[in-house]
């Protein structure tokens, strides 16, 4: 991931996420495969999940639960916190073909490695996606440089801008 003080500023109000993931799911719908459960990367995947569940009429959703920026922008070592549960084992038992595997975006990919050898056959889709980790997502909506940070809405909160002129 880039340094902080090189960054760019991506922010994504709660409307234009809510129009980009449902992109997504234009794209998703485009091609012939169809989903029988949802598996989100959480916290991030949560929002699109419960988006695209509802666009695709999903209702079995699971979770992974891992963490990698443990301090703000820093990442650290990814914890996986929490697998696939035992209701999703017959449809994970082929590595996941008829998983719908979702996040919020993809980065420099690591988390993506991981919950992709966990599901090698999942579809895995990203709102967003930046160029280290692009080529481990089958389905995004929209690049930004490798230098960009991208503030979701909840993460943000309505703050005084000064005047551009000073
Ligand atoms: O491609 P990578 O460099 O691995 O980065 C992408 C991951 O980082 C963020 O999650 P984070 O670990 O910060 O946890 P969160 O979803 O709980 O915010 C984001 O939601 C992705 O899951
Ligand atoms: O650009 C980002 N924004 C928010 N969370 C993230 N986690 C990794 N990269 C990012
Ligand atoms: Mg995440």
């Amino acid at each position: 991931m880039s340094e902080p003080n090189s960054q760019k500023a991506f922010p994504v109000s709660w409307e234009q996420f809510h129009r980009d993931t449902r992109a997504l799911t234009w794209r998703l719908t485009a091609g012939t495969r169809k989903y029988k459960a949802i598996v989100c990367i959480t916290r991030g995947g949560l929002v699109p999940a419960l988006i695209i569940a509802r666009e695709l009429n999903i209702r079995l959703i699971d979770t992974i639960c891992i963490a990698s920026y443990h301090d703000y922008k820093e990442q650290g070592a990814a914890q996986v916190m929490k697998g696939v549960g035992p209701e999703l084992a017959d449809l994970a038992a082929d590595g996941g073909s008829e998983i719908l595997l979702l996040d919020d975006l993809v980065d420099t990919g690591k988390t993506a490695r991981i919950v992709r050898d966990m599901l090698p056959k999942a579809h895995f889709a990203t709102v967003y996606a930046k160029p280290m980790g692009r080529p481990l997502v089958d389905t995004y909506v929209t690049e930004v440089s490798q230098d960009t940070w991208i503030y979701f809405p909840w993460d943000m909160g309505l703050s005084f801008q000064p005047p551009i002129a000073g």
